[in-house]
């Protein structure tokens, strides 16, 4: 065999097994209230929207995925790019730092969560790189440039603070920050909400075509059934800490099965 037919079969290889595999994941708050039993796979390449009402359970879930919030049941399984698996609380604090800071990307609905607002932006970028073990300041600072491109702004804004930018334009850093270190797997929670509907429907498109080029997979919060529907490939929907339907995105917005997401759908339909 040689070694693109070898490529190839690994590719097809990895892209049949799930990149990550939650299983019984139970996390409950001192109040009672949390998430319950919570099971699916997610795949290379594939979008996840997360879907519910507010307190559904949403962002716990997003929480104990994205290696931030330990959960008391369950396991999730993480298959690294060498196909070996590891499950991600059973491994040390470091070893999840450092899928945090280069194999997964994490961005957050406010900018300000998960950008240095009082640094520039090109060291908002190149600080991820950083972390990788690049150290060549020309390198940082093109790669910077780079990535400043691809999420359409300016290059020449490279010195300028995030707190220069608008909000749109802050989000689009913090997706460029997750996106230098090549990351497999992105959790995003919110994040096009708190922007004006013309900005959000740029940061979609970008988002839309950014995922497909690069074969990110990604888990997507959202209450928002059109940001969903537009991302998403496939669809979890959560109620009360329980994931109570999960299906390819648009028969579950076209056909919901459980009451519940009929429900959730049809408030949003009607108008
Ligand atoms: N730190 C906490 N301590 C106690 N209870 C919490 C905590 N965080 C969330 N909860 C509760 O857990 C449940 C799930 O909350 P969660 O924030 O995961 O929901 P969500 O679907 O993300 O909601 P939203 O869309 O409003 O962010 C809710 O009942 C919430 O009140």
């Amino acid at each position: 065999m040689n070694q693109h037919s070898t490529m190839a079969t690994d590719y097809f290889a990895a892209s049949e097994l799930p990149l990550l595999t939650v299983s019984g994941l139970t996390k409950h708050y001192a109040n009672g209230r949390g998430i319950d039993d919570v099971s699916f796979d997610i795949y290379q390449g594939e979008v996840l929207g997360i879907v519910g009402e507010s307190g559904s359970g949403k962002s716990t879930l997003l929480k104990c995925l994205s290696g931030q919030l330990e959960p008391q049941q369950g396991s999730i399984v993480y298959r690294k790019a060498d196909l070996s698996t590891v499950d991600i609380y059973s491994v040390s604090e470091r070893f999840r730092r450092e899928l945090q800071r280069s194999d997964w990307g994490l961005v957050h609905q406010h900018p300000s969560d998960g950008l240095r607002m009082n640094v520039s932006a090109g060291a908002n970028i190149g600080e991820r790189l950083m972390a990788t073990g690049i150290r060549h300041y020309g390198n940082l600072h093109n790669a910077s440039k780079a990535w400043l491109s691809e999420v359409e702004i300016d290059a020449t804004r490279v010195n300028d603070k995030p707190t220069s930018f608008s909000g749109g334009m802050q989000q689009r850093l913090q997706i460029a920050r997750n996106l230098v270190t090549h990351p497999r797997l992105m959790f995003m929670d919110e994040p096009t909400g708190g922007l004006d509907v013309s900005v959000q429907a740029r940061l979609l498109d970008l988002l839309r075509n950014l995922v497909a080029e690069l074969g990110l997979a990604v888990v997507l919060v959202t209450h928002d059934l059109a940001v969903a529907r537009l991302l998403s490939h496939r669809l979890l929907v959560m109620k009360d800490g329980e994931l109570v339907e999960q299906g390819l995105t648009d028969q579950i917005l076209d056909d919901p099965q459980h009451p519940y997401s009929q429900l959730l759908v049809s408030s949003v339909l009607t108008p």
